[in-house]
């Protein structure tokens, strides 16, 4: 049962129609032997008998037979054929679209500490293999044994002797089959994890083609991508040269059953214990039966391995989401930082931080480079939840609400801003889904961007790059702010652009984040200090922990790390080229 529920992804119950429509089918097909037995009969009779005629009209009416037959094989198989491809895209589809819902919904550090390529392999490559399960693999093996039982059951009534030297390999096949099923599965492990280890560095290599490009490098990252190729491909050779000899000793083996039935066919037959019919049915159905079996044993095996990408899915969908309450939030708006502890995985990177960011406020977030200045905005956007501590909103635990609800109420815009691959207009749409034209334009000119859309090709329509590759770093910080304003939620959340901009984007830029803050609850990570002079509090974090926190004059007044930051940043007005 573990098999069919990994093979299918979670979802056996979809392999029922499949598999019932092809044992239909494959019954089907048991008829013509049937009537070919019966034909054969036909035919041999006024040799047999002494005194019987050829019953041609009989006979006429078997070739009838044989095509309505053929007719009625092809019909059912129409049915075996459509559910078992519906019923495997449709587990494709849904499973595919369940699992990025599931993944939305995961604690972003799960997803962090994965590698890139992994999970767009799965999505694709894994529900392929559990597609293939569906369609192919299961169906044909439920389907395969049809033939031989019926068979078996028919040939046991006319001669048991025989019958059984058909057979008798089988369960010897049958036990190898199983034994390299589990062969396959393990060899199989193996040979995954290395395809997926070089999807994943192909992912790597091409992410950071630019980066080679620039400093002329061809070097390391090509190595680990050569030689992931090199271990794959390795690991198919050992796939297939152990086994390759497996299966083919299995199907030999099968196969000495058609050997030994001759032989003993023939014995009995001298001895007067056989008649020439009854030898003639067993050689017909003799060097047909095993087809279907020797197919099943192939099947089987990549069954086995195929069930592994089912079992990876299924495991990924118990990992545990983020839950919570979709009740309505707090009226308040007020953020609070109760000793809060939190760490990626290892050391803890926010020290029993406590703070406070009133309602209506703004409140500024400084410190050196990695004392967790983003970790607190990742905090209360719940992308992660604290190790220790809380973190409240209005007052109420914010691991208690659903974390797409919470986001309901955050915009936020980050330094790195990543743009679809959709139009201008679609993307600014995304803070409001829905949004009317007249909306997307009044946000566009809050946040400065209106001119510079106007002036594109197709204005709002213009298609933009994948991740905003076709726009500048200030255009798409400025249509990342329209996105902010157009969603209109009443926290604000702002990761401060490092790079320097030019005096004019600079300009455009703070425009459009004062029309964005006004009447909100903001709280901004400030790299230029001069931006946030003006700040209800400046929170000052050293090492992950609360180390000052006041208005700009009090802090320079108290002379502490503010007050260095400050006149460090006030020395060093910009880069210089200096020869
Ligand atoms: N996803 C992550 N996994 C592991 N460690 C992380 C992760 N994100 C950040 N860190 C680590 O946590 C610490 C705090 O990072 P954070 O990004 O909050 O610092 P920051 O003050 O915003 O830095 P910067 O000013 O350079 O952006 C750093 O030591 C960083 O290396």
């Amino acid at each position: 049962m573990k098999v069919l529920h990994n093979i299918t992804a979670g979802k056996p119950q979809q392999l029922l129609k499949p598999v019932l429509f092809s044992f239909l089918a494959n019954i089907v097909s048991v008829l013509p032997f049937a009537l070919v037995i019966e034909a054969v009969r036909l035919i041999f009779a006024p040799y047999i008998t002494v005194g019987a005629e050829l019953q041609i009209e009989r006979l006429w009416w078997i070739c009838a037979g044989l095509v309505a037959v053929m007719v009625l094989m092809f019909l059912s198989e129409i049915p075996a054929y459509r559910t078992a491809y519906r019923g495997a895209y449709n587990v494709a589809a849904q499973g595919r679209a369940e699992l990025a819902e599931h993944l939305r919904k995961l604690p972003l550090g799960y997803l962090t500490r994965r590698d890139p390529g992994d999970l767009a392999n799965m999505m694709m490559g894994d529900f392929t293999l559990v597609e293939t399960g569906i369609s192919h693999l299961l169906p044909q093996l439920a389907g395969a044994f049809v033939l031989p039982i019926f068979a078996l059951a028919g040939l046991l009534f006319l001669d048991w002797r025989m019958a059984i030297s058909m057979f008798v390999a089988l369960p010897v096949a049958l036990l190898i089959m199983y034994l390299s099923g589990r062969l396959r599965r393990r060899l199989g492990a193996d040979h995954m994890k290395a395809k997926l280890n070089a999807a994943n560095r192909l992912q790597e290599y091409l992410n950071g083609i630019r980066v080679m490009k620039a400093y002329n490098l061809t070097g390391e990252r090509f190595v680990r991508l050569d030689s992931s190729f090199r271990t794959l491909m390795k690991e198919s050779v050992k796939l297939e040269g152990i086994f390759g000899p497996v299966i083919l000793t299995a199907m030999a083996l099968l196969r000495a059953g058609l050997t030994l039935m001759v032989y003993v066919g023939v014995h009995l037959l001298l001895g007067g214990e056989l008649g020439i019919l009854q030898l003639a049915v067993f050689l017909i159905v003799g060097t047909r039966i095993y087809d279907p079996l020797t197919t099943a044993l192939a099947n089987y095996a990549e069954f086995r391995y195929n069930e592994q990408a089912g079992e990876r899915i299924v495991d990924l969908l118990r990992q545990p989401v983020m839950t919570g309450t979709t009740a309505p939030l707090p009226e308040s708006s007020t953020i609070r930082f109760d000793n809060v502890t939190f760490g990626y995985g290892g050391e803890p990177v926010l020290k029993q931080l406590s703070i406070e960011m009133p309602q209506g406020s703004l409140t500024a977030i400084v410190g050196p480079s990695g004392s967790g200045k983003s970790t607190v905005l990742r905090l209360i956007s719940r992308f992660y939840d604290p190790d220790e501590g809380s973190v409240l909103l209005g007052g109420r635990n914010i691991k208690d609400i659903d974390p797409e609800h919470l986001l309901g109420s955050v915009s936020v815009v980050f330094q790195d801003v990543y743009l679809f691959q959709d139009t201008i207009g679609n993307n600014i749409a995304f803070g409001r889904p829905g949004a009317s034209q007249q909306d997307i334009q009044q946000a566009a000119e809050m946040a400065r961007c209106h001119d510079f859309i106007m002036k594109l090709p197709l204005g709002y329509n213009t298609p933009v790059g994948e991740g905003g590759s076709t726009l500048s770093g200030g255009e798409k910080q400025r249509i990342s702010i329209a996105r902010a304003i157009l969603k209109n939620a009443p926290i604000v959340l702002l990761d401060e652009a490092t790079a320097s901009l030019d005096p004019q984007n600079e300009a455009e830029i703070q425009k459009g984040i004062d029309a964005l803050i006004t009447g909100r609850t903001v709280i901004v990570i400030a790299h230029r200090l001069k931006t946030i002079r003006g700040a209800d509090n400046i929170i000052v974090l050293e090492d992950g922990r609360l180390v000052e926190q006041g208005r700009h004059e009090a802090l320079l007044l108290r002379g502490g790390l503010y007050d260095r930051l400050w006149k460090l940043q006030q020395q060093s007005v910009g880069f210089r080229i200096t020869s």
